[in-house]
């Protein structure tokens, strides 16, 4: 806290946004003072917004006081100072600190993603593994929309048109939303996030940050805060951004790959290659892991109805169908990029760019760890084109998905019974909310036909 009150006045702080992820990604928190802040430490926070769904609802009253304290006690929030990040868009010196969720007995809430991941890292910890991970991150920039009835279009460039068609890697393309880019830049460097590389994807006005790889928790941090930036950069700009995974109909989907290698915590060195450059046995097993337990932790890459959208068959885009490995290979969900010994890695193209990334790279992680720790053999890589069909062991619609995690009991064990519990039913309380609205297919479609 010393290290930080010291921060906080060298860089003339006066308003601070207490802040922690709730389970689908949402910053949640209160805004004070600074003197606020420093006099009390930490801020209390009903522990029910562990619970909330992105509609603001809650799971069902059965699950929600098995979860819960009947009497929707506080949790205590206490401020991370290696989390701790400037707010360039807002009026006046603030900063945005990331809090960790604290149960009245002093643990850790099972139900907050950020010690989930915790979690997951201290298996790895304990093995005397550190996994380093490089996500990136898609999203669409949008011309303003406030009728949800109607379908989103690209904003106007610096050209003064909109963009159409398919405009991969495009650099003229990209430039056209320059000045929203360079606040972007801008603001990531003031903020100290690793940025590493920018394209236009394939979608009109869709871009992709990667980061550069680096340690879990402060990756999962920075995408956090990116995402805040993003849509804060594209507000200032009077247009919107949006990290759903499939915004538009007849566009490609938004992801949220993350490329992902084994170090022995002590030397540094990549553990996934041998001392002859060839591939280890932890790296095959890794892989085995990811491709047995992505059936089972789809609701945490693909956590809404419209995740689901990315993995149809022939859709537009690239978002993967399998569970299939392969080198150099982009048809495949399981990605082994080109690389040195010391930089062999695996990049899972599954999760999509709506998942939140504590949960993400805690997912991806522990299918990685539960493969290495049982020794489980991967499939045989595929060579040339994977099959175009969709791989059945993988639950590809929500319900699927929610009903396979839960009844993991792998899954259960590892990342926490409560957690997983919580999780599903804040998935499965946003699914009912869905079900009940009409579509525009519906009313397109239906409406005079039936
Ligand atoms: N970079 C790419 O390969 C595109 C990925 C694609 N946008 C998806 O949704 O998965």
């Amino acid at each position: 806290m010393k290290k930080l009150t010291k921060w906080l006045e060298e860089n003339k702080i006066t308003e601070i946004e207490c802040i922690t992820p709730d389970q689908t990604g949402i910053a949640r928190g209160k805004i004070m003072p600074t003197d606020k802040f420093i006099d009390e430490k930490g801020i209390r926070l009903p522990e029910s917004v562990l619970l909330q769904t992105t509609t603001g609802d809650y799971p069902d009253d059965e699950t929600y006081y098995s979860l819960l304290d009947p009497q929707d006690i506080d949790m205590v929030l206490r401020p991370d100072d290696s989390a701790v990040f400037t707010v360039p868009w807002a009026a006046e010196p603030s900063a945005q600190i990331i809090h960790d969720c604290y149960d009245s007995m002093g643990n850790l809430m099972e139900l907050s993603s950020r010690a989930v991941l915790k979690k997951v890292l201290a298996l790895y910890e304990a093995k005397g593994w550190k996994p380093i991970v490089a996500p990136e991150v898609e999203f669409y920039l949008t011309k303003r929309c406030t009728d949800p009835d109607l379908p989103l279009v690209p904003p106007i460039g610096r050209s003064g048109r909109q963009e159409s068609g398919r405009q991969s890697f495009s650099i003229d393309a990209a430039n056209e939303f320059d000045p929203i880019i360079e606040d972007i830049y801008d603001w990531c460097e003031e903020m100290h996030l690793d940025i590493d590389t920018l394209i236009h994807e394939e979608g009109a006005a869709q871009l992709e940050f990667n980061f550069r790889h680096g340690e879990a928790l402060k990756l999962a941090d920075q995408v956090f805060i990116f995402k805040r930036a993003v849509r804060e950069a594209a507000l200032k700009h009077k247009i919107g951004a949006t990290f759903m995974a499939k915004p538009i109909s007849g566009e490609p989907g938004s992801s949220m790959h993350v490329h992902q290698s084994l170090t022995d915590a002590k030397t540094g060195k990549n553990i996934f290659s041998n001392e002859d450059g060839s591939a280890s046995e932890l790296f095959h097993s890794y892989i085995g892991g990811l491709q047995h337990y992505i059936p089972q932790m789809m609701p945490i890459f693909a956590p809404n109805v419209n995740s689901y959208r990315r993995y149809l068959p022939g859709a537009d885009g690239n978002a993967p169908v399998n569970i299939e490995w392969g080198n150099e290979n982009r048809t495949v969900g399981l990605r082994v990029p080109q690389a040195a010994p010391s930089a062999r890695r695996v990049e899972n193209r599954l999760p999509g760019s709506d998942t939140n990334p504590y949960l993400s790279l805690a997912g991806n992680l522990i299918c990685g760890y539960l493969g290495m720790v049982n020794h489980l053999k991967p499939r045989m890589p595929i060579q040339g084109r994977a099959s175009e069909e969709a791989d059945e062991t993988v639950p590809w619609n929500l319900e699927a998905a929610l009903e396979a995690m839960s009844n993991s009991e792998d899954i259960r064990n590892a990342l926490g019974a409560n957690f997983v519990d919580g999780f599903v039913a804040t998935r499965r309380a946003e699914y009912e909310g869905f079900r009940r609205v009409i579509s525009s297919w519906e009313r397109q479609y239906l409406l005079s036909t039936v």
